[in-house]
Order: structure tokens, then C-alpha cells, then sequence
């Protein structure tokens, strides 16, 4: 059982404030969302989590130990990074060998299983990957490591969404396994929202929320029907996302989903269906 402890984590650089007093408790084995519009400090976070960088002000800790220069709380740790660190000029199977190496729990099987599943070929070099091939390369290394702490940065990047609907599924599969916590930082949010069970919202440095995907959902709903019918329901709400299509409109209410007037939905021949987390997420953010 790993629980992180963030407590008051600040990162400056030169002109930039890239986080500001982050406190947030981790909880063992659960699928975290870490979600934020470009630059809001999600990478920093992580790099700070897994000791690459270090913060101006506060401590990160895993099970109390700090993860400052600590191999022993870093090895519980797999971070598969956005950017590609490993040789260029190396072939897959090649680097499957030495991340054995490095981290004796990594399983060589499952991830020769997976390549076959994503028809990622081990015999090519890294540097002839494609954008997304890339990412599955990451991401399979990641899901082998058998790490106590999985951390995933945009790991569906460049991927088409028969392999994004795929990585989630063996995301899941791989956490039913083995239960554990992970972290997956990324922009597409509606998919993943099914895989979540806990979403953490950086603005600007600043956390602004953590909290259950069903809670933060509970939160707002949308109603939807003839313009004019909506325009009644939503007077004096506050509402967000509005569309229209022709003579149909639906917006996203910003009210407490038990405070949805069926009454008044049933006069208007309204209806209600629930908020999609992607809309919510850039109504917070905005
Ligand atoms: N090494 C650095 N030197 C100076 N500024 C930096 C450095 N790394 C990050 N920053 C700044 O810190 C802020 C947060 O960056 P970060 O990469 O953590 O954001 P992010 O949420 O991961 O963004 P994205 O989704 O675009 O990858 C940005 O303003 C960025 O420009």
C-alpha cells in the first residue's frame, strides 16, 4: 500500500510560478486523473513526484519516506514520460533486456504479449517508431513494469482510437490484476473519463480540484429539448456548453443533479442526461 503525500509543493523557474502550494493525499490503488490545460504545471508534478526535478518549497513523500534522493521510495515508481528518453538507435526488444535490468519485477513476457496485441514490431529502433507507436512502446514498457505506482504523461498521444480504446482496456485489465495506483496526466478526457475514479484539476499552478469523477459529475447536468423550452428551464441557472442544432438546444446546468426540477422538465418536455466530464473540465478551467 503506497500512499503520496503532497504537502505545500511549490516550483519556480526563472519568471514562472509553475506550481503554487499544491497539497494533495494520494490514496493507494486507486486511477487518478491528473488533468490541466497546456502549461498548468501537470509535468512539473510528476517530475517532481518521481525526484527528476526538485520543488522551491515543500516535500513529497511516499508511505512517509521522502522521494528526495530516495532509490528505495523511487523504485515503487514507473513514470512513462511524454518525451522519449530511452536510445534512439536501440531496437524495442533490445530495451525490453535493460529495462529488465533495471527494474527486476519488469515482465518481458507480458510486454512481448502486448507488442503482438499492438503489433508493435521489437525488432525496429526507436527512432523509426511513429508518433503513436512511440507511445504504445512507453506505455507497454509502463504496464510491465509491475511498479506499485504507475505513472502515465499523455500516454494516448498520436494514438488512432481503435489503440486508445485498446490501451485503456488493457489499463484496466492490468489494474484488476494487480490493483495499484496510477496516474494518467492527459488531454483527451472524455475517453478516459470511464477509467477514472478520481480526477485532480491544475489551473494555473493551482490545484483547484480533487475529488470522485461521480462527485465532480453530480455536480452539474445537462437538459436538453426545444430552444425555447430550455431557455425556460435554464432561467436564472447557471448553465455552461450551450449547443444547438436547428430548433434543439442542450447546455450543462451548473446545479446539484439532486436539485433538478422534474416538475418543470415534464411541462417543457425537456430532458435531462448527465454532464460530460470534458465540458465540465473546460468550464473549470476557463
Ligand atoms: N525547465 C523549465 N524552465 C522554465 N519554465 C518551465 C520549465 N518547465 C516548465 N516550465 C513552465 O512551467 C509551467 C508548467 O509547465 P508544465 O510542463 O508542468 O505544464 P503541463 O501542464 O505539463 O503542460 P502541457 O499539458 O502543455 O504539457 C509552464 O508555464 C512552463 O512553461
Amino acid at each position: 500500500m503506497k500512499t503520496i503525500d503532497i504537502k505545500g509543493i511549490s516550483k519556480e523557474y526563472a519568471n514562472t510560478k509553475a506550481l503554487d502550494n499544491v497539497t494533495i493525499i494520494l490514496e493507494p490503488n486507486k486511477i487518478y486523473g491528473l488533468l490541466g490545460r497546456n502549461g498548468a504545471g501537470k509535468t512539473t508534478l510528476l517530475n517532481l513526484l518521481t525526484n527528476r526535478i526538485f520543488p522551491t518549497e515543500g516535500e513529497i513523500t511516499i508511505d512517509g519516506d521522502t522521494v528526495f534522493e530516495n532509490d528505495k521510495a523511487l523504485k515503487d515508481i514507473f513514470y512513462m514520460t511524454e518525451k522519449n528518453l530511452y536510445p534512439e538507435g536501440e531496437k524495442i526488444k533490445n530495451i525490453f533486456k535493460w529495462t529488465r535490468e533495471l527494474y527486476p519485477l519488469f515482465d518481458i513476457e507480458y510486454a512481448k504479449g502486448l507488442s503482438e496485441k499492438f503489433e508493435l514490431n521489437i525488432n525496429k529502433k526507436v527512432k523509426d517508431l511513429s508518433t503513436g507507436y512511440s507511445s504504445i512502446f512507453k506505455a507497454i514498457i509502463a504496464l510491465s513494469s509491475n511498479a506499485n505506482i504507475m505513472i502515465f504523461d499523455e500516454p494516448v498521444l498520436g494514438l488512432d482510437a481503435n489503440h486508445r480504446d485498446m490501451f485503456y482496456k488493457e489499463l484496466i485489465a492490468n489494474y484488476n490484476k494487480t490493483p495499484k495506483t496510477m496516474i494518467i496526466s492527459t488531454h483527451i478526457i472524455e475517453e478516459v473519463a470511464q477509467v477514472l475514479e478520481e480526477v485532480i484539476i491544475i489551473k494555473k499552478g493551482k490545484l483547484i480540484a480533487k475529488q470522485s469523477v461521480e462527485d465532480l459529475l453530480s455536480c452539474a447536468y445537462t437538459v436538453s429539448g426545444e430552444s425555447s423550452n430550455v431557455d425556460k428551464y435554464i432561467e436564472g441557472k447557471k448553465y455552461i456548453g450551450q449547443e444547438t442544432i436547428g430548433n434543439f438546444k442542450s447546455v450543462i446546468v451548473l446545479e446539484d443533479i439532486q436539485n433538478k426540477n422534474q416538475v418543470l422538465a415534464n411541462e417543457l418536455k425537456v430532458e435531462f442526461s448527465k454532464a460530460e466530464l470534458q465540458k465540465l473540465f473546460i468550464s473549470l478551467t476557463n
